[in-house]
Formats: structure tokens, C-alpha cells, sequence
């Protein structure tokens, strides 16, 4: 770990800006996710992709992830939800490690959205229904419509086919699919890198505003700085994946790491 900015479960300091970042006040907030001294190393190459990362990563917040390619960025989100499978003892959820619960409830809990979105054959109401009904609940065409408008989507879509859509409203309709589980955390790996302004602007609104009235929490991934100033309460830079900097959205240009200055500059 360097010295920058220890993200140790012992750093008083960095608890006491979280807390403030995203209260606004100086509350306590629980850590919804806890990853404790995660490494990943490739068998049989021996490569390394994250080394000893430790975050804690507080329920209601938004965290951005940000750092150059090949850094350990989406292997970091996808161990949260064992996408990508982590060492046990290492990721927990609410205090329980992730690998004692059931893998298909833990990605209900934690759903994730992809850079591009890949939408199940049938109607866009068939994709928001999938998941419900894997449990035995049938969404009504009213819960449909519900999900389709969190996602800045009009009820029209509800029977259009995948394949009738642009890109940025597929990337809608998959964000309503994975809504529709009621997940309390959101994994997004740069979720609108492939989209166009407006849809960009419909995810972010839709995030922020999932915030404010579910208190979910997200992790994103993302390579536009601005995005990450635009929505997110804290700032994990990870580089040859070791957390090297925590930073505050309009505190960026503070970064003090040499990798992280580059990148930054670049960005
Ligand atoms: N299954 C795999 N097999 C071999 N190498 C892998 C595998 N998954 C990831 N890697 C390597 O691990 C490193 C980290 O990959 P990862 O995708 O997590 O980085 P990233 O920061 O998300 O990159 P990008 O910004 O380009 O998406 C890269 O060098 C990548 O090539």
C-alpha cells in the first residue's frame, strides 16, 4: 500500500471524510461492502491484477473507480458480485462474506450493468420480468411501467423487441432489467461508455437519483473524469491494482501519486 492515502480499516481519517462526503453531516454510516486485503493472481501465470485492496465502501454512497487500462478496474467490480470470483475472507456484504451466500441471490442483491448491454430474445417487458420471475413473482404490466420510467423510459417500450432499440435504450431497458430484482447495490462498468449524450444523462439522473430515494449503493467504473465529478461522493484510484489515491470529486486535481497525476492530466 502507499503512502498516499491508506484505505486500511485503522485509517480514521479517510472514515471521517467519507462519512462527511456523504452525509453531509457526521454520522455514522455502515460499510455495505467491505474488501479486505483482496488479491488476485492468475494460475498458472502468476500474474497479479489487484494487490492487498481494501476499501470499505459505505451503504447510500456512489464510488467511483477510476484509473488507466488494465489497472484491475472491472476485475475489482466484478469480484464484488463473484463475476469474478475473490479469495474467500475477502468481500463482505453487510458483514457476511459473499461467498457464504447462495451466488444467484448475491447477484440479485448486487446487480451489475455492462458497457454494452445484452438484452435476452422478446420484449423489452419479457427482459424486465426475467429476473422476478426466476424467484416466482410475475411483475404487473404497472410494475413494468415503473421500471421502464426510473430508467427514463416512456410505457410504449414495453413491447417493442430488443432488437427495435439504439443502443442507449437497450443500456436503459437493462438498467430497468436489473432494477427490477430490487437490488441494494449497483455495479456499473462504464455503463455509458457506448452511448450518447442524452441516454448518458438519462443513467447518471437514474443513479442519483436511485440515491436519493432507495438508497442504493453504487460502484462505477468509468473512464470520464467528468462523469465521475458529476455523480459520485468518492473517488478510488487504482493503479497496477493497488489503491493508490481516495479523493473527493472537486478534490481530484489533488492527487499526488505520479501515475495518478499522469492519468489524470490525460484524461
Ligand atoms: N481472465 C483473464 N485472463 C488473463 N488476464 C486477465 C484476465 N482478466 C483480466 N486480465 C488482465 O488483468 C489486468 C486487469 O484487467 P481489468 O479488465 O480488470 O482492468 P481494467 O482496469 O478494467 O482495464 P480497462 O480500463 O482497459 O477495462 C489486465 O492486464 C488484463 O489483461
Amino acid at each position: 500500500m502507499d503512502n498516499h492515502n491508506s484505505t486500511s480499516d485503522g485509517d480514521d481519517e479517510l472514515q471521517h471524510l467519507v462519512v462527511k462526503i456523504v452525509d453531509g453531516e457526521e454520522e455514522e454510516q455502515k460499510p455495505k461492502l467491505r474488501v479486505s486485503e483482496l488479491s488476485t493472481v492468475l494460475e498458472p501465470s502468476g500474474l497479479s491484477i489487484l494487490s492487498e485492496v481494501s476499501v470499505e465502501i459505505l451503504a447510500g454512497s456512489i464510488v467511483g473507480i477510476i484509473g488507466p487500462s488494465g489497472s484491475g478496474k472491472s476485475t475489482f467490480l466484478r469480484a464484488l458480485n463473484r463475476m469474478w470470483d475473490p479469495p474467500k475472507h475477502t468481500v463482505f456484504l453487510d458483514n457476511q462474506d459473499i461467498h457464504d451466500l447462495d451466488v444467484l441471490s448475491l447477484r440479485r442483491k448486487i446487480g451489475m450493468l455492462f458497457q454494452v448491454p445484452a438484452l435476452f430474445p422478446g420484449t423489452v417487458a419479457d427482459n424486465i420480468r426475467y429476473g422476478p420471475k426466476l424467484t416466482g413473482k410475475k411483475l404487473s404490466d404497472d410494475e413494468v411501467t415503473k421500471l421502464l420510467a426510473l430508467a427514463d423510459l416512456d410505457s410504449s417500450f414495453a413491447n417493442k423487441n430488443g432488437n427495435e432499440l439504439s443502443v442507449g435504450q437497450a443500456q436503459r431497458v437493462a438498467l430497468a432489467r436489473t432494477l427490477a430484482n430490487d437490488p441494494e447495490v449497483l455495479l456499473l462498468d462504464e455503463p455509458t461508455s457506448a452511448l450518447d449524450p442524452i441516454s448518458t444523462q438519462a443513467i447518471e439522473d437514474t443513479i442519483l437519483k436511485l440515491k436519493k430515494t432507495h438508497k442504493l449503493t453504487t460502484v462505477i467504473v468509468s473512464h470520464s473524469v467528468r462523469q465521475i465529478q458529476r455523480i459520485v461522493d468518492i473517488i478510488y484510484l487504482l493503479v497496477e491494482g493497488k489503491i493508490v489515491e481516495v479523493l473527493r470529486p472537486d478534490r481530484l486535481s489533488e492527487a499526488s501519486h505520479p501515475m495518478a497525476r499522469k492519468f489524470l492530466e490525460l484524461s
